[in-house]
């Protein structure tokens, strides 16, 4: 709802209550209509301020509300009667003004912010553009470039910049609200005409066509099939080419074409799934809210090699106070150099100071002594890893929580090797760490609620995505991958190229298909695993034999790759070619398709014509089917916890919604009979065989994905 209260005698002071981010649901629509129309009526009021409550002016549109059907007021007329009033509205904007709530600014004649405010126009991340006119008025207030990059990004800017950018025309380090009521008191009874962004023309850029030109070139590049940001293109573009009346009615043909496209409930459910995913519970049914996370003021990273440095870097950021530790005095001394020219690149894109004097190095690993947490990123290797456990128990002061970055080793395996398990968990980052948005946070068997709160919190902090996940080989990510990655080497020995598997998932929405990525991340990372774990044997041997391991096919395509020298962009050859070592561009290598008729036809394997759809069908299934097998497990509590993994951490399509919401837009029915379909094909690859969960799903009716947690909690209660 919102307040109707008159503040020093002739202002009308409007404040909007809906807590906690005041979204313009439709109770609170009717009211900002009925009480302007009373502050607007009463002739005592000179001028009009919209606040929200709890400093914080507007979330925007009611996201909950888009999937039912529209009640209340819409927002266009209502924004509208605000422009039209004619006595002077003014925004008085402390907290968030994002989306239909700076639309709703954009219709006032004046915005008043607190220094601390943040604005912006976010749709586009949620599949939207900004129709509720702020397509058509932000362009006629700042200009088309700027308002086509903070359209077409959803890039939210601070009250300094908002200034600069013409948004604002004012910020106040004091009570916004008090400075607004001033500043309306100020203005009352002058001309408005000046002051309706609707009225304004839109300045053209002389080379506007060019221009536009460009931005559809670049979101078309960036947005790998997301509708979104091209319409949101295509509005800023009617804002600059016709009258405001009929941009207002193309803004409304794109966003009717968006809101029922699919892709747009997509990018709302991973909203909702990053908010679900905070709430994490353990399988004991501890969980976010019975466990209190511990105070971390002071952490330690040990290992400073690119992953320590990321953290490192990640961490400072957050405002800790940071021990960076490297035995070797020449690593030490190089990761220091790339740690400060990091925090100073990252500090010059914020507009900031670097946080440089948070952190101090050392080779000693007893400067320990005195943090709260310590991060230990040294190499993959679960001796070393026990070693440096067995040394930090021994100089942490009692309570220091242990976390190891690994992307796959076993904590309950590190958790035993100390005297305190229930500190240890795993953080698994991504690199690189202070950029990659995603952190798994794993808790192993003896893990305290505690220890898994403060991490999630850390994660929160840091301003990752952080999920909490169970203790298992390759915990969710790259347990689910392996079937993926394992399928596309499938494909490859039946007939198909990484060109053609590539270029299907590059389709879908991937940044980079299979092949490429390995090739970006190198593909020795992967090999050496599988030598250590005794897949991949030294080689050509043919024949059935060759392909099995433990009973099951197994491809050593990526083994004799590596035999080869093939690591990828590091040796300028992997799945392709490139110019140089370290080049990014990939060429088709003439080699690799010469390497695999002689592979196939050394194994006997006759190669097929193979299309996109069993591409996609063959990879995305194997890994869903892997995630229900996941969620059977209880490794994660639910759909949305698999799903933000995916988004933030493997590249999946936001507007596909993530693996496990992709599944239930396909429909389960077709996943199982797809799958059931493969195995029957496959015999010898026991992944395919679909989940039990995935199977009872469909027997239950294939209920909406949110609804999952209650057959998954009931599958468990019958174990
Ligand atoms: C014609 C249409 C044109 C206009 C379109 C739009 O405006 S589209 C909208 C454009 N606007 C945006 O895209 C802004 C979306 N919102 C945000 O980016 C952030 O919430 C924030 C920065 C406002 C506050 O961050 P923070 O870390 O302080 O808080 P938090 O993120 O944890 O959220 C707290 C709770 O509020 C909930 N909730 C939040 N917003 C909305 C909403 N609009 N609606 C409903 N609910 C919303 C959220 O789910 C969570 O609920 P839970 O889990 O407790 O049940």
């Amino acid at each position: 709802m919102a307040q109707y209260t008159r503040a020093s005698g002739f202002v009308g002071l409007i404040t909007l209550q809906n807590p906690p981010v005041n979204a313009l649901s439709a109770v609170v629509r009717q009211a900002i209509v009925d009480t302007v129309k009373i502050a607007l009526s009463d002739p005592k009021v000179k001028s009009v301020v919209i606040c929200g409550q709890n400093g914080n002016f507007c979330g925007g549109a009611d996201i909950k509300e888009f999937g039912g059907e529209m009640t209340g007021p819409p927002l266009i007329p209502m924004i509208h009667a605000i422009e039209a009033a004619n006595k002077p509205m003014v925004a008085a904007i402390e907290g968030n003004a994002l989306g239909g709530g700076l639309e709703l600014a954009l219709g006032c004649h004046y915005r008043i912010a607190h220094s601390k405010a943040r604005l912006g126009l976010p749709e586009v991340t949620l599949g939207l553009l900004p129709a509720a006119g702020g397509s058509q008025r932000l362009p006629r207030l700042i200009g088309v470039p700027d308002a086509l990059d903070l359209i077409t990004t959803g890039r939210i800017v601070t009250a300094a910049e908002a200034l600069r950018l013409g948004i604002v025309d004012q910020v106040t380090e004091h009570n916004t609200v008090d400075a607004a009521v001033k500043f309306a008191l100020s203005v009352a009874g002058q001309p408005l005409d000046a002051r309706r962004i609707s009225t304004f023309p839109c300045p053209r850029p002389p080379d506007s066509d060019a221009l536009f030109e460009e931005a559809m070139r670049k979101v078309r590049g960036s947005a790998r099939g997301a509708m979104a940001p091209v319409a949101c293109v295509q509005a800023v573009r009617a804002a600059a080419t016709l009258p405001y009346e009929r941009g207002m009615e193309r803004e409304k043909e794109l966003m009717a074409t968006l809101f029922t496209s699919g892709q747009a409930r997509a990018l709302q459910y991973v909203f909702f799934a990053q908010r679900a995913v905070g709430r994490w519970s353990m399988p004991s049914g501890a969980g976010w809210d019975t466990s209190k996370p511990r105070p971390v003021n002071k952490a330690a990273v040990i290992g400073l090699g690119t992953m320590g440095r990321g953290i490192t870097v990640a961490l400072a950021q957050t405002g800790l106070s940071v021990v960076a530790i490297e035995t070797q005095e020449k690593q030490l001394m190089e990761a220091k150099q790339a740690v400060t020219s990091m925090l100073e690149r990252g500090a010059k894109r914020r507009g900031a100071a670097p946080a440089l004097d948070r952190i101090s190095y050392s080779r000693n690993i007893q400067a320990v002594a005195d943090v709260d947490l310590v991060i230990e990123a040294v190499f993959e290797d679960m001796a070393l890893k026990l070693e440096v456990f067995r040394q930090l128990s021994a100089f942490c002061k009692p309570g220091t929580l242990l976390c190891t970055n690994t992307s796959a080793l076993d904590v309950d395996e590190l958790a035993r090797g100390t005297p305190n398990p229930e500190l240890v968990v795993g953080m698994h980052f991504f690199a690189p760490a202070h950029v990659m948005k995603l952190l798994e946070v794993v808790y192993g068997k003896r893990s305290s609620p505690q220890a898994v709160a403060t991490a999630m919190q850390l994660g929160k902090k840091m301003g990752k995505a952080s999920v909490a996940v169970g203790n298992c080989r390759g915990f969710v990510g790259n347990r689910m991958l392996r079937l993926y990655v394992e399928q596309a080497f499938f494909l490859l020995e039946e007939g198909a190229t990484p060109e053609l598997v590539d270029g299907a998932l590059e389709e879908f929405g991937f940044p980079m298909g299979v092949f490429r990525m390995s090739d970006l991340s190198g593909l020795d990372v992967g090999w050496r695993t599988r030598k250590a774990a005794g897949q991949a044997q030294p080689g050509e041997a043919s024949g059935q034999s060759a392909r099995i391991r433990n009973g099951s096919r197994y491809s050593p395509i990526g083994d004799l790759v590596c035999e080869q020298g093939r690591f990828g962009q590091k040796t300028g050859r992997g799945w392709y070619q490139y110019d140089k070592p370290g080049s990014r561009v990939a060429r088709s290598d003439p080699w690799l398709h010469s390497f695999l008729e002689q592979y196939r036809a050394r194994h006997g394997l006759v190669a097929r014509s193979i299309d996109r759809q069993e591409v996609l069908e063959r990879c995305l299934y194997a890994l869903v089917n892997e995630g229900f097998r996941i969620l059977e497990d209880g490794i994660a509590a639910g759909p949305e916890d698999i799903d933000v993994i995916y988004v933030f951490g493997y590249g999946w399509p936001g507007h596909r919604g993530g693996p496990m919401f992709y599944a239930s837009t396909v429909g389960l029915p077709k996943v199982l009979e797809r799958l059931e379909h493969y195995h029957q094909a496959h015999p010898d690859v026991p992944d395919l065989q679909p989940c039990g969960l995935l199977r009872r799903l469909v027997a239950s009716g294939s209920p909406p994905v949110h609804r999952w947690r209650e057959v998954i909690k009931k599958l468990h209660s019958q174990l």
